[in-house]
């Protein structure tokens, strides 16, 4: 066996070898006329190699082609070594005819899907069953008609092959890195279903968090807004409806992220506890919490979007008009009762201190949030990596909640005096980042002792 996978990797070697060396003057056929062929003929015209285009209709195209690509009938395929086929799936069948003309050749399907497909064949295993006699390659379906005209640099280099052919698969490789771009290897052409899923994929491992976010997001200002603008109506017949926009999304923001940055961490939390249960950390975590552990960047960057939204909210507040109409209002009062000196040095303190920790948090997430990017992490090992992640964070997750304490702790006690009860906005911000923070060091203290 090992002799045969030497000898056969020789000679799959040999043949790359030719292969690079005749790329040049290899001869690449493309079916179909339509955007993705002329941006790829364009590509492979500049990077040396002889294309040959079939069309049904050759003359009506052959002006969008460049001069160097032979825009002909479809039969011309069979000059090619490699054939991209750049047609709708839907029409694959209209091509039988070329059977064979195409036989003994790679043939390249570019195709994507129209929606998620969860079972096959997908359209390359079609393409393999209408031509048997060739080598099936999946690939290129990742790689827009755009990322193709204006070359890789300006987009994403990475083109994912599949094929059940290794030669075939081989051949396609050498001529995406003659192309400029990174081919990776997908295995066998039963991987292609998930290839061709994969464009049509809608932000999936985001759906979670940002549902979360929209939820908190919701859930708070409509809090906010009965606390500051109805209440204030029913009671007192005073319209603050100028509320709504700028100062309600204000105080909105901060406790969206801070209960998200919880959550970041309160997953982590239940999986230790879960191991200590169990007594080891062995057996599988259930499905959601281990949905949710595989979400918490995303849950970490709807934070910190939060947060620094509500730094920009915040930096803007002194601009609006009804900030100075109520500074004026108040100097009048002020001059009116003869008070010379406004100064309250214990509501001076607290907004210094506020402010300071809320700009420490988000210095923090930034930093969390930097250090997140794969490229950055690359860069870290791994236990700087969990020093930023998880020590850091810990401390912006405190940061922020003293952040809230401080600046809300007398606005909790107001409102109980409105027999509103302890607003539920306080108490879930609150709340969970204490638990999470008290059950951690509880965590780290059972580790300590060795518990686990
Ligand atoms: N556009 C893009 O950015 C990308 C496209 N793709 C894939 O590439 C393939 C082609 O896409 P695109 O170039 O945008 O599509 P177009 O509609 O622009 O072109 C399709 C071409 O197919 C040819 N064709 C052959 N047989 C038939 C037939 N029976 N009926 C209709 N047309 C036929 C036509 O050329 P003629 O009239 O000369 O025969 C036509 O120009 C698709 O499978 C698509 O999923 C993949 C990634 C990106
Ligand atoms: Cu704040």
């Amino acid at each position: 066996l090992e002799d045969i996978l030497i000898t056969g990797g020789q000679k799959d070697a040999d043949n790359l070898f030719t292969f690079s060396r005749n790329c040049y003057a290899l001869v690449i056929g493309i079916l179909g006329t339509g955007d993705f062929s002329r941006s790829l003929a364009r590509r492979l015209v500049a990077c040396g190699c002889r294309v040959v285009v079939g069309s049904r209709t050759p003359s009506r195209f052959v002006a969008l082609f460049p001069e160097e690509a032979e825009v002909t009938h479809m039969e011309a395929a069979n000059q090619a070594d490699l054939v991209f086929v750049a047609v709708y799936p839907e029409h694959y069948s209209t091509l039988v005819h070329l059977k064979p003309a195409l036989a003994g050749k790679a043939l390249v399907d570019v195709s994507n899907g129209l929606q998620i497909k969860q079972e096959g064949p997908s359209n390359a295993q079609q393409l393999a069953d209408l031509f048997p006699e060739s080598s099936v390659v999946k690939g290129f379906n990742t790689t827009s008609a755009w990322t193709l005209q204006a070359g890789p640099r300006d987009g994403s280099r990475q083109v994912l092959l599949c094929s059940d052919d290794q030669m075939a698969k081989s051949s396609v490789m050498q001529l995406c890195r003659r192309m400029g771009f990174i081919p990776v290897d997908m295995g066998l052409l039963s991987s292609s279903l998930e290839i061709e899923n994969l464009p049509l994929y809608l932000f999936p491992s985001w759906r979670t968090p940002i549902i979360c976010t929209l939820a908190l997001f919701i859930f708070f200002y409509l809090y906010n807004s009965v606390h500051e603008v109805l209440h204030p109506y029913i009671t007192g017949g005073k319209n603050k409806l100028y509320k709504l926009p700028i100062e309600i999304v204000n105080v909105t923001f901060p406790s969206v992220a801070l209960v998200m940055l919880a959550l970041v961490y309160l997953p982590g939390v239940i999986a230790a506890f879960l191991q200590l249960w169990r007594g080891t950390k062995y057996t599988r975590f259930p499905d959601w919490l281990d949905h949710w552990l595989t979400r918490r960047k995303q849950f970490g960057l709807c934070s910190f979007l939060c947060a620094a939204l509500h730094a920009v909210y915040s930096l803007c507040l002194p601009m609006r008009k009804s900030a100075r109409f109520q500074l004026l209002n108040k100097a009048f009062e002020q001059v009116k009762a003869g008070n010379a000196d406004s100064w309250v040095e214990a509501d001076v303190w607290r907004m210094e201190l506020y402010l300071s920790v809320g700009i420490m948090a988000l210095g923090l997430l930034s930093l969390l949030a930097v250090t997140s990017l794969p490229s950055v992490a690359n860069t870290v090992n791994w236990r700087e990596f969990t020093f930023i992640q998880s020590t850091l964070g810990y401390c912006a997750l405190f940061m922020g909640t003293l952040h809230t304490l401080i600046f809300g702790w007398d606005r909790a006690f107001l409102a109980a005096q409105y027999h509103f009860g302890l607003p539920p906005t306080f108490l879930l911000v609150l709340i969970l980042p204490l638990t999470v923070l008290l059950s951690r060091l509880k965590c780290r203290y059972l580790i300590m002792h060795q518990i686990m």
